[in-house]
């Protein structure tokens, strides 16, 4: 099978470079006219799919608003990946995984093995308990050809405080963007990719010469805009995805307008 970054390369090239968040909470729900239950959720969230699915490369469900309904909630989330496969998109789970030991394989089993219903392309992970403590993940992406995106500079303004501390030998955030590279380096799919929020003026970090994909979340609702991204990213422009969940699915449910949102934002 082709690696994860090979048909993200592959999908991109045909369907542009754009990353749908699916994020049905409940506001989505009232305004696309939709009760605010199991039924609803699914209504909505496949409904995405079905619209645009033919059209985007890769869509991100955020699994938090599936869980919210319990277990009724994540199989709607499994349907939902499985709709994206049908569909011939990539499916990237924000699950913002991230523990030690025993517990992150098992992570690694559910989001990352194929025989598991809650495994997409890629799921992101957090790496906030160390950066090695999430090797049964990058195991597990490498060997099944899936990736995994690293939380690295993220979107919202509280993370700064974290990220941009002093770590041992520069920033937390430098030290996550440099281990991720140092390991893409070591190992042939190139299956770490990093969350890098479009929300900044700056990035206060070196991304320029990273060798995986970049998840860009805060376009759209946040501030964030594709515009603006070249400049921000400089060299590492060509490894970004830019992703917009509220941004598009505020056009919802009307399938025609869903699909005029989503190429504003750079889909064919
Ligand atoms: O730094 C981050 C990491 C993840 N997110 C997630 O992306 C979407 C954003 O949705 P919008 O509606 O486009 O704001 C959401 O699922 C967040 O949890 C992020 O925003 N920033």
């Amino acid at each position: 099978m082709p690696t994860y970054r090979q048909r993200l390369k592959e999908i991109t090239a045909q369907r542009g470079n754009l990353c749908v968040g699916i994020d049905p909470h409940p506001g989505v729900l009232q305004a696309w006219g939709l009760p605010v239950s199991v039924a609803g959720l699914e209504q909505c969230a496949r409904g995405v799919v079905a619209a645009l699915g033919g059209s985007v490369a890769v869509f991100k469900p955020q699994s938090a608003f599936f869980e919210a309904y319990g277990s009724a909630g994540v199989a709607v989330l499994e349907r939902v990946l499985a709709d994206i496969r049908t569909a011939g998109a990539l499916s990237i789970v924000d699950a913002k995984r991230g523990d030690i030991g025993s517990t992150m394989r098992a992570y690694a089993q559910a989001y990352l093995t194929d025989d598991s219903p809650l495994a997409g392309d890629a799921v992101t992970l957090s790496p906030y308990l160390g950066f090695a403590s999430l090797m049964p993940a990058f195991e597990a992406a490498i060997a099944s050809d899936r990736g995994v995106y690293v939380l690295a500079r993220t979107s919202n303004p509280e993370g700064a405080g974290v990220q941009l501390a002093l770590g041992q030998e520069g920033s937390v955030v430098q030290e996550i963007i440099d281990a991720a590279k140092a390991l893409n380096t070591s190992a042939r799919t190139r299956a770490i990719g990093l969350v890098v929020g479009g929300t900044h003026d700056s990035l206060g970090c070196d991304v320029g010469d990273f060798n995986g994909s970049i998840l860009v979340p805060g376009i759209g609702a946040q501030g964030g805009a594709v515009a603006d991204l070249p400049d921000l990213f400089g060299p590492a422009y060509a490894n970004v995805l830019p992703m917009v969940g509220r941004g598009i699915l505020g056009a919802g449910p009307d399938t025609s307008a869903l699909v005029a949102r989503a190429r504003a934002f750079g889909a064919q």
